[in-house]
């Protein structure tokens, strides 16, 4: 999941373009061009056929219709066109043509739908990637700023209503396809009847276009609250204990219950908008309809035949009309899943972590630190850092909380870059390394350590293939892990959600499995045994320390505890982001 981000991915700022508001356009960044097109050119194909369907039927009307009708200006040209290629004027014929038509269109549309279906999917699915992708690939000063809901929601609805979206879109487009060919029809059968039809059309359109606001400020609004819900929710169920243990959880509960009224009430808004469109339409068209109807037979006086072909082409005509402003709705309605899945894409790449060292590390002598300093928002934390880590030491960072211990070793992992000094690891700078390298050559148990809800195997592998039971095995032991014998699943015991099925030390444990699995040649090690007895606490430390004397494994341990410092080959101690004092290694 490192590699760099496709060039055909879009950027945020083209997307809010000119073009980019066109529904339909609006994802050229996310469907390769070509399959853009072939699927729009199936819409406008199938959307002509269904078009022409209507026209088709009107020769059968003027065939069977009286004199008057044949002898209409209308009929006269299709008459015409039909003679043009050679179709005889015969109703069954004609009959014939109508059901081929419509079959042929069914087929198209079957096949259209299919493919626009297809590529919804994927839509949602490549959004859902290019995010996790993204995030994964973010720096680690990113994640500590982003409430984790944020991500729950682009990943599930919102990457779904952009899929969404998108299948609005491509019916708009089919709609307004259909909604030209009969105009074009009606526009053929007289020019008066084409320009009644748009004029119907837009006072529907303009008498509805208020509800397709509505339907956009109440979708933004959704996007928003189910935002912070989800983020809440989130935070809540991880931090859950100890509010449930103080009976402190009832001011979420009232929290929530105001936030899912207000969603409730954006819902309902929604809802009505979208459906008050839809059933005015109809008495709208109705209305014209009527006095178009009285219009053209009481003043024009036209054939009765040739008035029910106009007054079915104008319904056909606005009908089309009035969906495509219904999926129009449909797209803003979804559109802001599309929105927030990118953006938040986007602001995730903008921290992507500089890859930008090429060195290979080796880590076979020394790790050193020359004058390293680091600030969190301009408030020193680390400041003239100078020490010297040899390879096959074990090494013990100690000094009160806050000193500055944990931001020490996130310096060296390289997830915070140094603002003066550098580090070195065997003379060459970590800035020039090539962090994914670097990390591979290091086992890490943090303080707050968390464990995955699955079987304690899967906690250790990560889901690697390429660990056997024997390399499981191998790390329990080494991690003191001793009790995983003694549960019925044995490494197949699932964990619970964070490891909860585990007592804290026993997660401790499992954790420090984990980073010893890989054989790395540096362990860092942030008060991983602060939950252990101390007899479980001395066998673990007993067993780091044959890794170091008998494999040359180098270990940072992050403790205040004196069975760590007593065993150390160097203690540095950090106060106020100052080294105290650094005892050499031993010998
Ligand atoms: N992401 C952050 N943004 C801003 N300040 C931070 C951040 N992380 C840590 N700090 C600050 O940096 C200082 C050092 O934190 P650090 O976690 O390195 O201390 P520590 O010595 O490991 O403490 P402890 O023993 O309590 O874990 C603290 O004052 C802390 O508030």
């Amino acid at each position: 999941m490192t590699s760099p981000r496709p060039a055909s991915q879009p950027a945020r700022a083209a997307d809010r373009s000119l073009l980019g508001r066109i529904p339909f356009l609006r994802f050229s960044g996310l469907i390769p061009t070509r399959r853009a097109a072939l699927v729009a050119l199936c819409v406008i194909v199938a959307s002509l056929a269904d078009g022409f369907g209507i026209a088709s039927l009107l020769p059968l009307m003027s065939v069977l219709g009286d004199d008057a009708a044949k002898a209409s200006g209308m009929s006269k040209i299709i008459l015409g066109a039909l003679d043009s290629v050679h179709i005889p004027h015969d109703p069954v014929v004609l009959l014939g043509l109508v059901v081929g038509g419509t079959i042929l269109k069914g087929v198209l549309m079957v096949l259209t739908t299919r493919m626009v279906s297809t590529t919804v999917a994927e839509v949602s699915a490549k959004l859902r990637l290019w995010l996790v992708d993204a995030l994964i690939n973010a720096r680690w000063s990113y994640y500590v700023h982003q409430p984790v809901g944020r991500f729950s929601a682009a990943l599930g609805a919102e990457a779904t209503g952009a899929g969404e979206a998108y299948m609005a879109s491509m019916q708009m487009l089919s709609q307004s396809v259909q909604a030209v060919v009969y105009l074009s029809v009606a526009a053929l059968v007289s020019w008066q009847l084409a320009v009644f039809t748009l004029l119907v059309s837009a006072i529907m359109l303009s008498t509805l276009a208020r509800f397709l606001t509505i339907s956009k400020a109440m979708a933004r609004n959704q996007s928003a609250l189910l935002r912070v819900i989800l983020g809440r929710l989130t935070d809540v169920l991880i931090g859950i204990k100890p509010m449930k243990a103080m009976s402190r959880q009832a001011r979420f509960a009232q929290l929530f219950d105001r936030d899912l009224k207000e969603i409730k009430r954006t819902y309902r808004r929604q809802a009505f908008a979208k459906n008050v469109n839809k059933a005015l339409q109809e008495p709208i068209l109705a209305l014209c309809l009527a006095a178009g109807i009285f219009v053209s037979l009481t003043v024009l006086k036209m054939p009765v035949a040739e008035v029910i072909v106009m007054c079915l082409l104008l319904i056909k005509t606005v009908m089309v009309i009035g969906k495509s402003q219904q999926e129009l709705q449909n797209f803003y309605a979804n559109q802001n899943g599309l929105i927030t899945v990118e953006d938040a894409i986007a602001e995730a790449r903008e921290q992507a972590e500089s890859q930008r060292g090429r060195l290979t590390p080796t880590l076979d002598r020394q790790i050193a630190f020359e004058g390293v300093g680091f600030s969190y928002d301009g408030k020193p934390i680390l400041q003239s850092i100078d020490l010297q880590i040899e390879t096959g030491t074990l090494v013990s960072v100690t000094g009160s909380s806050g000193a500055g211990k944990t931001t020490l070793v996130d310096v060296l992992l390289g997830f915070h870059q140094p603002q003066s000094g550098r580090i070195l690891v065997d003379g060459q700078p970590l800035s020039e390394i090539d962090l994914i390298q670097w990390r591979s050559l290091i086992g890490y148990v943090p303080q707050e350590l968390i464990l995955f809800h699955e079987t304690i195997a899967a906690n250790m592998t990560l889901g690697e293939p390429r660990f056997t039971e024997a390399d499981i095995e191998r790390a329990l032991r080494a991690a003191g892990a001793d009790f995983v014998d003694q549960l019925a699943e044995g490494a197949n015991t699932v964990v619970g959600e964070r490891g909860s099925a585990l007592s804290g030390g026993q997660r401790q444990r499992i954790a420090l499995a984990r980073a010893l699995l890989h054989q790395p040649k540096l362990l860092i090690l942030d008060e991983a045994t602060s939950a252990l007895d101390p007899q479980t606490e001395e066998m673990i430390i007993a067993n780091v320390l044959r890794l170091v004397r008998e494999q040359g494994l180098t270990v940072i341990s992050v403790t205040h505890h004196p069975a760590w410092l007593g065993v150390s080959d160097q203690v540095i101690r950090l106060s106020g982001g100052r080294l105290q004092a650094a005892q050499p290694a031993v010998a």
